[in-house]
């Protein structure tokens, strides 16, 4: 596994993200990086065999600005080092913070309702529910907190800044691969994270529309927002500022 810096970088597409939210509740910076992971060790338990080791020792440090890829070949590890730093599963050892806030050890629901507020996490398949419109989607996150009809307008421009605004009442199958990962994008948007993570994003994309998606993330990373992806795409790696090379 060797970890190391890109060369390059593109200009943001979109303006603080923040702003999209109009001055509702965009989360206050806590300080320290976005995302960091101190002492990772990830493993898997193997009946009848050793267990199978992905990482030992892994650190991270991401911060806001600065998008970092996970690249290595398929079953390399990139989806478990993603979930734990999503805080979606807890390391063997070691320690995940998001903006210099612990939560390794931290209850399920406390780490649940933490990482609404910090972390924006995209899935392999992006998963919007079918029966909802874009729109509806979007508005996922405020249900808990009951806060839709507060945040109808931020979902609204927000889909708008990334282009699929006039999708915003369309279901699901009425969208294309690439429109579905922009309502995906936009859903983990609505509550200002500090850091997106997005596994494969491009993975189910033709190469024009996985290349609009990568500049997209480029932008969403130079706006100010931490961007952690995890992917083999060589396109998205080389638009990354470092990498991590799992093997
Ligand atoms: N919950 C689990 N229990 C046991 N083994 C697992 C578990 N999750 C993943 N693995 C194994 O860990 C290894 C890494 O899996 P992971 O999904 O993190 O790789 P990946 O690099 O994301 O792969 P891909 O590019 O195919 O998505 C694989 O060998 C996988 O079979």
């Amino acid at each position: 596994m060797t970890t190391e810096p890109n060369a390059g970088g593109t200009t943001g597409l979109i303006a603080d993200h923040r702003a999209v939210l109009d001055g509702a509740d965009a989360t206050e910076a806590l300080g320290g990086p976005a995302v960091e992971l101190r002492g990772v060790t990830i493993q898997y338990e193997r009946p009848g065999d050793e267990p199978l080791h992905i990482v030992d020792g892994y650190d991270l440090v991401l911060e806001r600005g600065r998008m970092h890829c996970l690249a290595g070949r398929s079953g390399s590890g990139k989806t478990s080092i993603l979930r734990v730093a999503a805080g979606l599963v807890p390391p063997a050892s070691g320690h995940v913070l998001w903006e210099g806030m612990e939560i390794t050890g931290l209850a399920d629901d406390v780490i649940t309702t933490r990482r609404r507020a910090h972390v924006g996490y995209l899935d392999q398949r992006g998963n919007l529910v079918p029966g909802l419109t874009a729109l509806e989607n979007v508005l996922l996150p405020a249900v808990p907190d009951k806060r839709t009809r507060e945040l109808a307008r931020p979902a609204r421009d927000v889909l708008h800044r990334l282009g699929v605004g006039p999708r915003a009442t369309h279901y699901p199958d009425r969208l294309s691969g690439g429109e579905r990962q922009r309502v995906a994008f936009a859903r983990a948007l609505l509550l200002g994270p500090a850091v997106i993570m997005a596994d494969e994003p491009t993975a189910s994309l033709d190469r024009a529309t996985a290349d609009q998606l990568i500049a997209l993330l480029r932008s969403l990373a130079d706006d100010g927002i931490a961007v952690l992806v995890a992917s083999h795409d060589e396109h998205l790696i080389a638009a990354a500022d470092s990498r991590t090379t799992l093997s």
